[in-house]
């Protein structure tokens, strides 16, 4: 019978967490379940920071991007010690379980409470980057897309203007799902992303054959390129220079950065971080422990914690080859 959960959001934060703060109070609600939610990630669990969170503290915040816990890495759960701490404060204020809204890291942060934790631990996807196993798409994920999307075609208008070569910078650690994406949608002339192999000086011309391609083709014309972070040794800015230098044409970096963790979550976050609040909660009642509440082919599923990092999701390989054979002419 539980009667008192935790809830924290943790890791890099995702329009549409707070939508799901909000679906996981209204549901334990209707299950007389009491709810505390800890701020700052984990971190507020090692200090026992933390909120009573009663329907009335998630009205009006479905529509507001952030999270009204905080969120944030914590160091100190990386050590065995942080983990007992961790497993020590649940036991102490009497929870029954936790759910933790994040990325991959923050569930194998739950996994590392859960040796030494006897309650329920359910994980909840929240991350722009769509880089967790297990479920179609993560929270955050579709709104960074939009946000990105909006400051690309922006970029190709003053691109067109001036007839110039942009690379623009997309988030993703290590998972080209945001640059893939939104490189797609923006009809980018060419997608450098991770999946596609290391990019580095002496392989260059992989990159100037196709440019030096459309300008035979097109003559001088706007050319974006959409790039995700840590593809190039020193950066994006350096990437420009390379291919200035090679081309002897300017050619100018726009890094968008964290303006793609931020904003009002888009409709298809706000219902998916519903859905998944919701399902976290129900299925918590019915005696799930140490899975991922996460969304396959629109069906609310079940996921192993423990497989949610395994990284076998792949990026489409039909838009990389669209992309790679057609788009980049
Ligand atoms: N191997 C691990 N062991 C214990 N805690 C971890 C581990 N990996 C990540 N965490 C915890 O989860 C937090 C968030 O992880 P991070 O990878 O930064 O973000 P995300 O959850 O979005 O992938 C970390 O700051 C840390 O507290
Ligand atoms: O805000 P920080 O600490 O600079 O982290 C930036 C990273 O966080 C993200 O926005 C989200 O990553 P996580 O969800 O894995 O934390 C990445 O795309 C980016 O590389």
């Amino acid at each position: 019978m539980i009667k008192r959960i935790g809830v924290l959001t943790s890791g890099g934060d995702a329009p549409g967490m707070n939508a799901a703060i909000r679906a996981i109070v209204l549901t334990a609600a209707v299950h007389n379940i009491d709810v505390i939610g800890f701020h700052h990630g984990f971190n507020g669990l090692l200090e026992q920071d933390y909120q009573m969170l009663l329907p009335q503290h998630v009205q009006h915040i479905i529509q507001q991007g952030g999270t009204l816990l905080k969120s944030a890495r914590c160091k100190a759960l990386h050590t065995d010690n942080g983990a007992q701490q961790a497993a020590a404060a649940l036991h102490s204020l009497q929870l029954d379980g936790l759910i933790v809204i994040g990325g991959d890291g923050s569930f194998r942060g739950t996994l590392a409470i859960a040796k030494y934790y006897q309650g329920q631990l359910i994980g909840v996807p929240g991350t722009i980057d769509n880089d967790v196993d297990g479920t179609d798409y993560t929270i955050g994920f579709a709104t960074a897309i939009d946000t990105a999307l909006n400051a690309i075609d922006k970029i190709r208008d003053t691109a067109d203007a001036f007839e110039r070569i942009f690379l623009v910078e997309l988030m993703g650690r290590h998972s080209g799902y945001i640059t893939l994406s939104a490189g797609i949608a923006a009809g980018a002339e060419q997608i450098i992303c991770p999946e596609f192999g290391t990019l580095t000086e002496a392989n260059l011309q992989t990159i100037l054959t196709p440019i030096q391609h459309a300008q035979l083709l097109r003559g001088k014309s706007s050319y974006i390129i959409v790039v995700a972070e840590n593809s190039y040794p020193g950066g994006t800015t350096a990437l420009a220079d390379a291919l200035s230098k090679a081309l002897n044409i300017e050619c100018r970096a726009c890094i968008l950065g964290h303006i793609q963790r931020g904003g009002s979550p888009v409709g298809a976050d706000r219902i998916l971080a519903t859905k998944l609040g919701a399902y976290a909660v129900e299925q918590m009642v019915n005696g799930a422990n140490l899975m991922m509440a996460g969304e396959v082919n629109q069906q609310a599923v079940l996921y192993p914690l423990a497989k949610t990092g395994d990284k076998q999701k792949q990026i489409d390989p039909y838009m990389v080859r669209w992309q790679q054979c057609i788009a980049s002419d």
